[in-house]
């Protein structure tokens, strides 16, 4: 059985839903860009919100937006609930115990998967959108003169070149380890491996001509949500989603630039490999039934090791 029925196709593969909300912070319209009245919701487990999270951090805006983290772990009865844990807490800014609340809220018909990350209104008490492509582009355009330290993470000059990468890999890597995971047929887990593979080899070669990032001297938002794949991959894609043709560990250059953007300033501290863990081995009880936590593996950055338990 599929871990998403309502999202499996025909062939076995998974077809995610697309995200709910898309309405855009404007200087004029409904929602303008203001201190102190927006608020990110997220689990530090989940590659989409930690996208949302960097991006936030790596603007200086976290004076501007709040931000709540969810319990790793997600019920099918509850789902993300806002409660008191390690590295993650109450929802102080609306109250919430469970983000279904903010998603009745905006649309109490809504039927699909509640999912972060979400953009959340405190003055018209809705959400505003639910798409981390959007929610990075915000913060990065209409939230920029609110920024304390602006970073050019959609540079003009390579807007389509930009626009290209992204979208491979958001198919093939973001949300490749999620087809290869999902799949309920072999031929579709065969497809999105193989595919997945192709990717990554493509990438190793560019870093090796190229880098130090994928557009050079600069990270820009496309480094961010190779990153927030590239993290998870050998703690939790390999083993979990069945994603194990290689490791990254065993790409040297993938592997350099994946320690590389770790060690920026402000990165570090936003990656919990306690909660990934937790939350991909316990909460998609299809794929691995005992919800057992695996020890390893051991995660390697170098200048240290992070233990993956
Ligand atoms: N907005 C993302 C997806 C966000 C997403 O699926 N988030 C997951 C966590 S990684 C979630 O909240 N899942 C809730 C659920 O499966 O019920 C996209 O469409 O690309």
């Amino acid at each position: 059985m599929a871990q998403f029925p309502d999202e499996a196709g025909q062939d076995g593969s998974f077809q995610r839903q697309p995200d709910e909300f898309r309405e855009w912070v404007k200087t004029e319209g409904e929602f303008t860009p203001e201190p102190n009245r927006y608020q990110l919701y997220i689990c530090k487990a989940c590659p989409w919100a930690h996208r949302s999270w960097i991006v936030l951090r790596l603007m200086g805006l976290e004076h501007v937006v709040g931000v709540s983290v969810a319990d790793p772990i997600r019920t099918d009865d509850t789902g993300w609930a806002f409660r008191e844990g390690d590295g993650h807490g109450p929802d102080l800014a609306e109250g919430f115990h469970f983000l279904s609340e903010a998603y009745r809220a905006t649309a109490p018909n809504f039927s699909g998967r509640v999912t972060v990350p979400v953009l959340w209104d405190k003055q018209t008490r809705r959400i505003v959108n639910n798409s981390e492509d959007d929610i990075c582009r915000m913060w990065a355009t209409v939230f920029e003169p609110l920024a304390k330290h602006p970073v050019d993470l959609f540079p003009e000059a390579i807007a389509e070149e930009q626009n290209a990468l992204s979208d491979l890999v958001y198919e093939h890597i973001n949300n490749g380890v999620y087809r290869a995971g999902f799949a309920d047929k072999q031929s579709a887990y065969d497809q999105a491996v193989t595919k997945l593979f192709v990717v990554l080899d493509q990438l190793e070669a560019r870093l090796a001509h190229g880098g130090p990032y994928l557009f050079g001297e600069q990270t820009v938002e496309t480094d961010w949500r190779l990153f927030c794949t590239l993290i998870r991959f050998d703690a939790v894609y390999h083993g979990h989603f069945k994603c194990n043709l290689r490791r990254i560990i065993d790409y040297p250059h993938l592997q350099d630039y994946l320690e590389r953007l770790y060690r920026l300033p402000s990165i570090a501290e936003t990656v919990n490999f306690d909660h990934i863990k937790r939350h991909y081995y316990v909460t998609h009880d299809d794929i691995n039934p005992t919800q057992i936590v695996p020890l390893g593996p051991k995660v390697v950055i170098r200048a240290e090791i992070k233990n993956a338990d």
